[in-house]
């Protein structure tokens, strides 16, 4: 299968439990719950989306035609020199689109641990090491199990209360950025003070200008 990639980088995980690991990000190209476009935002099921996930153009992107070929990238994207385990972090765009048991398989066959930020629409493949679910307003919720529940807080159709009982380690409220950034931070800590069971996470990438 040919992979559809925006863009390829090294950085640090900036949200969520892994917040400060080193990890290459791979950024699917395409998302189901918006087409991406400006003109289709106010009528997208997800309206707040901060990535630009159009196309292949970013840097290391590109359309790869195996999954070893774009393993291999991954790899190449992940210094030589330093210790500790390399890690994948699978996104987009709506990495469940594309990423499948054996592009997984290739990244651990390289030594790698693989993450997923995806949208819960679809279910995840059985062989991940690491699913973090961010629902998505009215969007039905297919994968209601993994490791953290990220909630990008607030959303009117999506309060925490739907999601408090499902099957996941860690529960996180992810300030909505946008222009009502602060006020949505303010109210994230907040819910975190009275609902103990909740945790902020912030965009640390941001806070710091890396990507
Ligand atoms: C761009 S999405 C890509 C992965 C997948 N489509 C998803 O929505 O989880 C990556 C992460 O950024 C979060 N995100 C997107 N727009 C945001 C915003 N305006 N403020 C805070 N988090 C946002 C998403 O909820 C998700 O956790
Ligand atoms: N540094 C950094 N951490 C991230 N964690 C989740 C991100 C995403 O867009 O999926 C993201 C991102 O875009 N950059
Ligand atoms: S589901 Fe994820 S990638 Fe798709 S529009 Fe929403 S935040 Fe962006
Ligand atoms: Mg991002």
């Amino acid at each position: 299968m040919t992979y559809s990639v925006k863009e390829l980088y090294f950085t640090l995980q900036g949200e969520g439990a892994h917040t400060g690991r080193a990890a290459v990000f791979l950024r699917f190209a395409g998302c189901n719950l918006w087409t991406g476009l400006e003109k289709d935002r106010a009528s997208a099921v997800c309206k707040f989306c901060d990535t630009d996930f159009v196309g292949t153009d970013g840097p290391g992107g590109g359309k790869f035609k195996h999954a070893d070929v774009l393993a291999d990238a991954v790899a190449a994207n992940w210094p030589g020199d330093v210790s500790g385990k390399p890690y994948v972090v699978c996104t987009g765009g709506e990495p469940l689109l594309q990423l499948d048991q054996t592009l997984i398989e290739a990244f651990q066959e390289r030594g790698f641990e693989v993450g997923v930020e995806t949208n819960g629409t679809m279910e995840a493949p059985a062989n991940l090491d690491w699913i973090c679910v961010s629902p998505k307003s009215t969007a039905t919720l297919a994968q209601r199990s993994g490791n953290e529940l990220k909630l990008v807080y607030y959303q009117e159709d999506a309060p925490p209360e739907a999601f408090q009982d499902l099957a996941f380690d860690f529960f996180y409220l992810q300030p909505m950025d946008g222009p009502s950034r602060a006020d949505h931070t303010a109210a994230a800590v907040e819910y975190c003070k009275q609902h103990p069971q909740w945790r902020l996470s912030l965009q640390t990438h941001k806070l710091i200008g890396i990507p």
